[in-house]
């Protein structure tokens, strides 16, 4: 028989119950106990549910508070001394590490002042993990009571017995950093961590856990050789443990792992391995080639990162392909990736059309598209042939529909010219003019666009959006708004103000619902850090710009301030990214469509007055192919393109920012420095300033703002502290480039501390203005 498996559930629950648990237990009203049994009961439902669906491999383990490497931080006692030392409950500690936390002295307790660990993103997805951060001489020691058996045990305690899920070692370990200082390559550590595993995977099996399910996605990547050399002693030592521990699946997914395939042989004891083939079908045969004689095969052929209704021919092919070579015992029915980064049900969503929701499988739909296709391959298709012949029709509706093809943004697209990819004078000409028209001064201080998106914002969003307030009233409540940040800003002595997008759900939904070409959704959430989601925006055909987006309330912004006011627009590859995209044409054709968009929008707001505006890029590295090559040289050159398009149609007094949130750039700094934009902020606060000489390296011309403090965390970074940051950064750049602002946007964040942050922000730039004017 053909089994059918799921490699990792959403966690937040039906309604976000998880992310409003864990936000109750910060803020004091749920308690500790409460929010365990709250994880507790959405364990037990989301295991229940892939059983009633059918499905004969359900994965533990895949549930977390906050984030699943930060699990296995803690797990594996592999936590710096600096969240150690408080003698925090283990919970607090782990919250700790995700999020920061700052608590004044009691009688009790005394003060805590810690930022969180470093979070980036999760391979290609929008989903972020927190970085594990290593020391030298780095010891690991197993947690007692470790959560992968606790949680196996409560699944079995409830009837089911499930295939707990781990990250690997050699993923784990390719995956962190040395801390600040430290000079240890995490991968030398690997030796130190085996024995770890060794003792969890018996504990499992002595629980009876038979199977799990071991994550090692690192081997979609191109490896250094030093890591892709590890695979070999870990797992030849692992599967060397013979029946003490369970029986191994080594999981990969995002990619294919055929560059890498010289590693599987040392990996034949392995019990089975999973290969993404939605991803890259063309993997397959190789991987069947190079596997061991009794090894199995787990094909993901059930997307786990896009909502588009799985096709049950193309899947059931493929999964036959395999069936034939190696046997219906040796093949496993499976997502391609956890489901994670799905949304939890379709069944929600009330207020699609029909036409479009047919087209669509969110995670629960998922689960019953593997158990039919494991039950076509293992009985034939006629015993699903009702599902079969469904699936085809809507297959087939969805490819004919006239909403998937606008014959007017084909030809607006046939006659895009070169001239539209550039400004009209270099740099130095431009920064010139924009100096006149906007008189900044040294070290110029701005903020990245959101203000806090306070409880208020969004009971108003919400209740305008269930028609209990008007249009007219809710608009009244956002300019209302807009007054209160712009004369904030002007308390704070900001140089460049924002209006701070009170009226957006999030930087993407937002343009999502003024495009044509998008559908959006009122449940589909998906988790996106700790208890962070977004709602992906869904583009199901060409896209255009019906009207004006934003230009209202940034001309609202412009007219009542008394310094340059910001306008703030999330760019293509980022609304491209972080959409559900079409999986029918090519993302380039889509991010030029969304560039034309933009275009017209850009030019909008310089005409209402709007003479800087920033278009934010944060998703530009996180859609750079896994692998580098001729796939990664392309997307460079389609997302740049894109990128400029949007812009290129302003004056060249009117200045562009681009914002990015993450400071690897090292392995794409030729595309941003492509992207030709007057002046870029970038995430910086948690990495070592030292990542900035590759601008001095390639003498980089144009303005730079590196965010000065971290704003996922609600810790108040000191005036000292910024200082500090701020000589860092003035090793590599010029005091005329640098530009004083915070990582990212504040809308996760109270006033409370986006006050003092940024007064401490101000100063701090005040004080490196004055220091620079009296030295000239
Ligand atoms: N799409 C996207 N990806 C991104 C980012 C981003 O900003 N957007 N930023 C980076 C980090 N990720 C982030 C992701 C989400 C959030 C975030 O703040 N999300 C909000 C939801 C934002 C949103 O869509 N809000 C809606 C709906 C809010 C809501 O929950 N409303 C209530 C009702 C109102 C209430 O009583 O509160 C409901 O629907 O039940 C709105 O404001 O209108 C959250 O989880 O809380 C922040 C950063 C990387 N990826
Ligand atoms: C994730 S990047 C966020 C940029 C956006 N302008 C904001 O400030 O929220
Ligand atoms: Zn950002």
């Amino acid at each position: 028989m053909v089994q059918s498996s799921v490699l990792g559930f959403p966690r937040m629950g039906v309604n976000r119950d998880l992310k409003k648990a864990t936000e109750a237990y910060w803020g004091g009203k749920l308690s500790q106990a409460e929010l365990l049994a709250e994880g507790k009961r959405l364990r037990l439902e989301h295991w229940k549910l892939q059983k009633d669906a059918g499905i004969d491999i359900i994965p533990s383990n895949d549930f977390s508070f906050y984030d699943h490497v930060l699990d296995h931080i803690q797990l594996f006692s592999c936590i710096p001394d600096k969240y150690t030392k408080y003698n925090l409950d283990p919970i607090d500690e782990f919250f700790a590490m995700g999020r920061g936390l700052q608590k004044p002295q009691t009688d009790k307790d005394s003060a805590v002042d810690v930022p969180s660990l470093e979070m980036v993103k999760w391979f290609d997805s929008n989903y972020h993990y927190v970085k594990p951060t290593v020391q030298d001489g780095q010891k690991f020691k197993l947690k007692s009571d470790p959560k992968p058996v606790v949680e196996f045990l409560e699944a079995k305690e409830a009837g089911i017995i499930t295939r707990p899920v781990l990250v690997g070692p050699v993923t784990f370990l390719a995956l962190g950093k040395a801390d600040r200082g430290q000079k240890v390559d995490p991968i030398s550590l690997v030796e130190e961590l085996l024995p770890v595993y060794e003792e969890l995977l018996t504990k499992l099996k002595e629980a009876g856990a038979e199977t799990v399910q071991i994550d090692e996605p690192s081997l979609v990547l191109d490896l250094p050789p030093r890591v892709k050399k590890a695979f070999k002693p870990v797992y030849e030592k692992l599967t060397g443990l013979g029946d003490k521990i369970p029986k191994l699946v080594l999981a990969t997914y995002f990619g294919d792992i055929v560059h890498n395939i010289d590693v599987l042989p040392a990996l034949s004891d392995v019990y089975g391995i999973h290969i993404d083939i939605v991803r890259n079908p063309e993997q397959l045969e190789t991987v069947i080639g190079a596997l061991g004689p009794k090894q199995l095969l787990s094909v993901g052929v059930v997307d786990g990162r896009n909502i588009w209704k799985t096709n049950f021919r193309t899947a059931v092919e493929k999964a036959e392909k395999a069936v034939q070579a190696l046997g219906k015992d040796r093949v496993i029915i499976a997502s391609s990736s956890s489901l994670l980064h799905t949304p939890h049900t379709l069944e929600s969503e009330k207020k699609l059309e029909d036409e479009v929701k047919d087209w669509f499988s969110f995670a629960v739909q998922k689960t019953h598209e593997l158990t039919t296709i494991a039950k076509a391959v293992t009985d034939g298709r006629f015993s699903v042939r009702d599902q079969l012949e469904a699936n085809s029709k809507s297959i087939h509706a969805r490819w004919i529909s006239a909403r998937t093809n606008d014959p007017k943004v084909k030809d607006r697209q046939s006659k895009i010219t070169p001239v539209m990819f550039e400004r009209k004078s270099p740099f130095p000409i431009r920064i010139a003019a924009q100096q006149k028209l906007l008189n900044l001064p040294l070290f110029p201080t701005t903020t990245i666009g959101s203000f806090p998106q306070t409880k208020e914002i969004r009971i108003q969003r919400n209740r305008f959006t269930k028609g209990e307030i008007t249009a007219e009233e809710y608009e009244k409540f956002i300019e209302k708004e807009i007054q209160d940040v712009v004369k904030i800003q002007e308390e704070l002595g900001l140089d460049v103000y924002v209006h701070g997008e009170p009226e957006r759900n999030d930087m993407v939904q937002y343009f999502g619902e003024r495009l044509t070409g998008y559908v959006f959704t009122t449940h589909a959430w998906v988790q996106s850090y700790g208890s962070r989601c977004v709602r992906p925006p869904i583009i199901v055909g060409d896209i255009s710009r019906p009207a004006p987006m934003t230009v209202k309330e940034s001309k609202y912004a412009a007219s009542i301030s008394n310094k340059p006011m910001k306008g703030m627009l999330t760019g293509p590859i980022t609304c491209l990214r972080w959409s559900y995209p079409r999986d029918d044409i090519h993302q380039s054709v889509q991010a030029e469509q969304l560039a034309l968009a933009l275009r017209d929008e850009v030019v909008d707001l310089e005409a209402a007055g709007v003479y800087v505006i920033q278009v934010d890029e944060p998703a530009l590295r996180e859609g750079l192919p896994l692998r580098k090559g001729l796939e990664r040289e392309n997307y460079l050159s389609w997302a740049v393109k894109s990128f400029r398009l949007s812009v290129s149609g302003v004056q060249d007094s009117t200045q562009i920012h681009s914002h990015f949130c993450y400071s690897e750039f090292q392995d794409f700094f030729s595309a941003i420095a492509a992207l030709d934009a007057d002046v870029l902020s970038i995430e910086n606060s948690k990495s070592d300033a030292k990542l900035l000489k590759v601008f001095v390296d390639e003498a980089y011309p144009r303005h730079i703002g590196p965010g000065v403090y971290d704003i996922h965390s609600p810790r108040i970074p000191s005036e000292e502290e910024i200082k500090d940051r701020i000589q860092e950064m003035l090793e590599y750049l010029s005091p005329e480039q640098l530009w004083v602002d915070p990582d990212c946007g504040l809308k996760t964040r109270q006033w409370k501390e986006t006050k003092t942050s940024l007064i401490n922000m101000v100063n701090a730039a005040k004080f490196y203005r004055e220091k620079y004017a009296k030295a000239n």
